[in-house]
């Protein structure tokens, strides 16, 4: 029988969703790679990459920031413009391209996950955590950020919390199955910080830098 955790991140190969371990001694190498954030609108992605790319003087990059460039125009605009389907199609370029470079540290937009596409390059370029929060939460969130209504356009007419809830029954199984890890979005921006440290050098999370050996 296939074991569990081959189905519940959908390979083949049980090893290759060890991208860390102690009995291993996989080393994370950031150059070599990526980190991704994953997680509906308000889990706090852009937040959370742009502190964590800081503290390790990585680049920060957010796929939505780069839709709304290269598209000239606001997320809002898009969609009112063009439609969700002309932005998913600018998403899955922006994340092709982001996927050619290195060493940084990507906040995704929340649909990220819905095309295969995408959600084969996170898997294959980089390591994914998954920004999970509760449907409260993210609302009252949203609703106090001044970003929503440029960058959130809401998908119904439905209230926020269900719309919300809706959205999380749907994407949730998509979020785990890219994310090697996942992280508590109720925590303060510091506490996520270090989790996130911690599951990509477990061995010695202080040592995450070279500079901060000497
Ligand atoms: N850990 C946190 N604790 C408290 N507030 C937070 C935290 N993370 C983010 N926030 C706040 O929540 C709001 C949404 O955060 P952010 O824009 O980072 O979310 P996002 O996941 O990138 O959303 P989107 O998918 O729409 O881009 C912001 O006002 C931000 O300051
Ligand atoms: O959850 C979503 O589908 C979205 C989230 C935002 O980050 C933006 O990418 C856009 O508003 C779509
Ligand atoms: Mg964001």
């Amino acid at each position: 029988m296939k074991p569990f955790i081959c189905k519940k991140f959908d390979v083949e190969n049980p090893d290759e969703t060890m991208v860390f371990g102690k009995t291993r001694h996989v080393v994370f190498d950031l150059a070599a790679s990526n980190v991704f954030l994953v997680g509906l609108r308000g889990s706090g992605k852009t937040t959370l990459a742009r502190k964590v790319a800081d503290k390790l003087d990585a680049s920060f990059v957010d796929t939505d920031s780069l839709v709304a460039r290269k598209a000239g125009a606001t997320i809002r605009e898009i969609i009112e413009e063009k439609g969700w389907e002309t932005f998913r199609k600018l998403e899955t370029d922006v994340l092709r391209d982001v996927c050619s470079n290195r060493g940084q540290i990507v906040a995704t937009g929340g649909g990220i996950v819905l095309a295969p596409e995408n959600r084969d390059l996170l898997q294959k370029n980089g390591t994914t955590f998954y920004l999970m929060g509760n449907p409260p939460l993210l609302a009252s969130r949203m609703e106090q950020d001044n970003a929503t209504a440029e960058q959130r356009p809401p998908f119904s007419d439905n209230p926020l919390q269900e719309e919300l809830s809706e959205l999380l029954w749907e994407r949730e199984p998509l979020y785990m199955m890219v994310a090697a890890h996942t992280l508590q979005a109720e925590k303060s921006v510091e506490d996520l910080v270090r989790d996130v440290i911690a599951a990509l050098w477990p061995e010695k999370p202080e040592r995450y830098r070279l500079e901060e050996n000497t």
